[in-house]
């Protein structure tokens, strides 16, 4: 008999599918084993999702709120704990876990005041009549979660969803399983009607099993680009199904003239080595000039990033990095860095494996400038590519050769080239001196490109959960004062 991981129409259900297990990347060790979710039990799930629909988006708004919001007070009172287990199920340390739960608990405040902004109730004057336009949920929605951030970013969808009615299959990442199982729990406990939250575990094939029923209104997606286009393929032909695409990104973080050198090496080890580099805005891709002022900041990122404290989660004191994801996730990092410097890479600063067995690795500079044809691809860790250039316009041209579009930054002293840059660069998230890591939930968040469907989240998640209904009502039916033409009454 293996474990209740599967939650379906408020049961903890064993799976019936193969077992699969999450690792501790940072020690190499079991902590969580499961059964995957059968197709029978994604199938069951969608069904309970269903029978709860009409009932959840009848409850009415007030109703779904208390509940979300007894969840974000068992969030608050289980922080620590859920903390832990993310830092456990991820590497990542414990001070930037305890950050995602609390984003965790900040999304019901602003998925509240973001339901009612944008998706709320509008009365328009009309003579004779009265106008409104108002929201409903799309019905049942599946939501995939990357691993990254196991807890804030499906929290991301599944929060606004459930506020605006929606009911909701969660299919977590499949390194993440243990987190998802707390986070469904204290939806559980927080009193959420059987069936209005399903939880199916399980790998890939658990994720095709739900994104190809018939059963599902919509879908909600955080992760590769891969595997949103793949799904993106798979909804062609349902103009119907809302799809709502969060992907990667090749970030580029361009540099001009700044006095604090400093400053600048900081915002770019946040921008590109936090989350060691397992965030979809992290900066890939360091724009630098040539000449000494680039010299400088390179020489002074490199001392700054040899010094990063990469260790356990639960290390005293506390590193900058965690493990990454999984060893093969490491290793996967080590052959991107071969690749490039095969293709004429100069590694700066070699990025490294730090402990068999484990996710540990070493931050990575390479320079790429003599790359002629440099794979646009998102290397998803520790790995920055440095391009030295000569002029801001040739820096916009290279930061914007790219399929993606997420996140861009420009480091600069001069407001003009923040307004060229703000002018000609491509991507959803344009900072200004500032980490390009780190958005706000209270902001709109997506990007173009191959790192989306224009279907923002965050703040404009509210958008993707309902659809806007415009009614024009009177009480009685009446006569109006002119006729048109050819009518006799
Ligand atoms: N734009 C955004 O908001 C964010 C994007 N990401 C991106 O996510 C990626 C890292 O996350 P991963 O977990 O590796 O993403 P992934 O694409 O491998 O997995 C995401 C989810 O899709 C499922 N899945 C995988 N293949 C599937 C298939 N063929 N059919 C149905 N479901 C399938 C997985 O089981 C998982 O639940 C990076 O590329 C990163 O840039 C991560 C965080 C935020
Ligand atoms: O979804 C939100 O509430 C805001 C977006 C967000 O939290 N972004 C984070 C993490 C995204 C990632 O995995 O890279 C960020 O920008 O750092």
């Amino acid at each position: 008999m293996t474990e209740a991981v599967q939650y379906i129409n408020g049961q903890w259900l064993a799976g019936e599918g193969d077992v699969f297990v999450s690792l501790d990347p940072a020690r190499n060790e079991e902590i969580w084993q499961g059964a995957a979710a059968s197709t029978e039990q994604v199938a069951a799930a969608i069904a309970a999702a269903r029978d709860a629909a009409v009932a959840w988006a009848d409850t009415g708004v007030e109703q779904r709120l208390a509940i979300a919001k007894r969840y974000a007070e068992l969030l608050t009172e289980h922080k620590e704990h859920l903390a832990r287990i993310i830092a456990r199920e991820t590497g990542k340390p414990l001070w930037e876990t305890l950050t995602e739960a609390a984003a965790m608990v900040g999304k019901v405040g602003i998925s509240e005041k973001a339901y009612f902004e944008r998706t709320g109730t509008v009365e328009n004057p009309m003579p004779g009549a009265r106008a409104f336009v108002r929201h409903k949920p799309h019905g049942v929605v599946a939501v995939f979660g990357p691993y990254n951030f196991p807890g804030h970013l499906p929290n991301g969808h599944i929060v606004p969803a459930l506020i605006a009615g929606n009911t909701v299959v969660f299919k977590p990442s499949e390194l993440t399983p243990m987190v998802a199982q707390e986070m469904v729990k204290l939806w559980e406990q927080a009193g959420l009607p059987a069936g209005v939250l399903n939880l199916v575990q399980g790998e890939v094939d658990t994720g095709k099993a739900l994104a190809a029923h018939p059963g599902i209104d919509g879908l909600f997606f955080t992760g590769s680009s891969r595997t949103g286009n793949l799904l993106h393929n798979q909804f062609s032909g349902q103009p119907g199904k809302i799809l709502a695409l969060e992907m990667g990104g090749n970030n580029p973080l361009v540099v001009t003239q700044v006095e604090d050198v400093d400053a600048a090496v900081h915002t770019i080890v946040q921008s590109a080595f936090i989350t060691s580099g397992q965030r979809c805005t992290c900066s890939r891709r360091l724009l630098l000039p040539n000449g000494d002022a680039g010299d400088r900041i390179l020489a002074r990122l490199l001392e700054v990033t040899r010094a990063i404290k990469v260790g356990v989660y639960d290390a005293e004191p506390q590193p900058f990095m965690g493990a990454m994801i999984s060893q093969q996730a490491a290793r996967s990092m080590v052959a991107a860095q071969a690749h490039l410097l095969a293709l004429g890479g100069e590694s700066l600063l070699m990025l490294k494996s730090l402990q068999a067995g484990t996710g540990l690795v070493s931050p990575g500079i390479i320079d790429v400038t003599a790359i002629a044809e440099l794979p646009d691809e998102e290397y998803f860790g520790p790995l920055l590519q440095v391009i030295r250039y000569d002029e801001l316009p040739e820096a916009l041209v290279i930061a914007n050769n790219t399929r993606y579009g997420l996140s861009a930054g420009l480091l600069s002293d001069s407001a003009d080239d923040w307004d060229y840059f703000f002018r000609r660069i491509r991507a959803g998230i344009v900072n200004w001196n500032k980490p390009i890591t780190g958005a706000s939930s209270a902001a709109p968040f997506g990007g173009i490109g191959d790192s989306g469907n224009h279907r923002a989240s965050a703040y404009y998640a509210a958008d993707y959960c309902a659809y806007p209904v415009a009614s024009v009502e009177e009480d009685k039916v009446s006569m109006p004062a002119t006729l048109s033409p050819g009518l006799t009454f």
